[in-house]
């Protein structure tokens, strides 16, 4: 099968457009260049531009008349920068996407795939999350996702547009041949400002929220290795229609995730037996805005993609390192 992959340029989609080669598929990539960069491309079929560029979607669709589906993971993804630029977030990460979809289906392809994401759920107790549970976004970046996901359903229930709408928990890792990974030069989630510790490119790693109620005090994450969260993509395409017709709706929501709640202290000791010696940790207050966490019930996605993560938080741990020691060398800075 042919998909566009917009965002394919950057960390998931690179990963992914990976993972639809591996099953025999060919990935078209659609991708602006804003944060991606042009080497995670690699020699993959490209159109650089806007997913809002009508006219340049209208060209890839003539020139790949047999793309039967589209995975929409263009977007800009940071929560602070989201705070301070809510306009640009909305724009792009809303107006933008509706532009796309309505193209798409105006072009005869219907098909699409939406990267949420499981910031999304109001806190609850046990952290276990299933797909139904209440929401409530924390930053116009969530809000963005959550706009998608209402629009998606509604443009779902009133035209031919399908959507499977896909609830990300927390990637870490590298592509497996160790092609692309985590690329941000400002790092700013846990594993890396870990890995950088541990590395001595900072002195320690602070644990943001020691008082939160869970088992030891940390925020708890469902962190899944992103080869994983790529190959869910790859049944969601295969089995697209199987997928909305089990769930009897024109768009469904699925958690991606592994189904296992870590805590920091736990990402920490885990980091710790992989690596092999012990990092520098120091105790702060949460950052602004800080959610407790939660985890994955990931029943919906093993019933309707017969998927399920495969690969141990120690193998994504030991994909984090060896990306790390590569990754100055794939993007041409230290
Ligand atoms: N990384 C995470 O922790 C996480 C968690 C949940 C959901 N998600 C979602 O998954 C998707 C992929 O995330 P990622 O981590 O790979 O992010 P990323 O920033 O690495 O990739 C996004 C890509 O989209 C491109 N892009 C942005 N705006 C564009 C536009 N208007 N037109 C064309 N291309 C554009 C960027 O150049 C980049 O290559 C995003 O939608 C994100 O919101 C990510
Ligand atoms: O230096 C640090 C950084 C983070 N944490 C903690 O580590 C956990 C995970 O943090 P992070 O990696 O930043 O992930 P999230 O807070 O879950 O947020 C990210 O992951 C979400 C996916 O679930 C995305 O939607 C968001 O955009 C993205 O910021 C949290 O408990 C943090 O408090 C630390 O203890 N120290």
């Amino acid at each position: 099968m042919k998909v566009l992959v917009t965002g394919g340029a950057g960390y998931i989609g690179s990963t992914t457009a990976k993972a639809l080669e591996e099953s025999g598929h060919t990935p078209v990539i659609l991708d602006s260049l804003l944060t991606g960069p042009r080497s995670f491309v690699g020699d993959r079929i490209f159109y650089q531009g806007d997913i809002a560029d009508r006219a340049l979607v209208r060209r890839i669709v003539e020139e790949h008349p047999d793309i039967e589906a589209t995975i929409h993971m263009a977007a800009r993804i940071l929560v602070p920068e989201s705070v301070d630029l809510p306009y640009e977030y909305y724009r792009d990460n809303v107006a933008k996407s509706l532009e796309l979809f309505d193209e798409l289906v105006a072009l005869g392809k219907p098909r699409l795939l939406f990267s949420s994401t499981a910031s999304l759920y109001a806190p609850k107790d046990g952290f276990e999350v299933v797909e139904g549970d209440p929401l409530d976004p924390q930053s116009p970046y969530a809000r963005t996702k959550r706009m998608m996901e209402q629009a998606l359903e509604d443009m779902a229930a009133a035209s031919d547009l399908r959507a499977i709408i896909l609830r990300y928990f927390n990637p870490i890792g590298a592509d497996p041949d160790l092609d692309t990974g985590y690329y941000l030069r400002e790092v700013s989630h846990v594993l890396p400002i870990l890995t950088e510790a541990a590395l001595g490119v900072r002195e320690t790693f602070t644990i943001t929220g020691v008082d939160h109620p869970t088992r030891d005090g940390t925020g708890i994450r469902d962190y899944i290795h992103v080869w994983d969260l790529a190959r869910a993509h790859v049944r969601a395409v295969e089995k697209f229609d199987e997928v909305l017709a089990a769930a009897a709706s024109p768009s469904t929501i699925i958690n991606l995730g592994t189904g296992d709640g870590v805590t920091v202290r736990e990402l920490v000791a885990a980091f710790e037996r992989v690596f092999g010696r012990s990092v520098p940790v120091t105790e702060a207050p949460p950052r602004p805005g800080d959610a407790v966490g939660a985890f994955a019930n990931a029943d919906k996605a093993a019933a309707l993609l017969g998927w399920k993560a495969e690969l141990s938080i120690d193998d994504a741990i030991a994909s984090a390192l060896a990306w790390a020691e590569k990754r100055s060398q794939v993007l041409g800075y230290e």
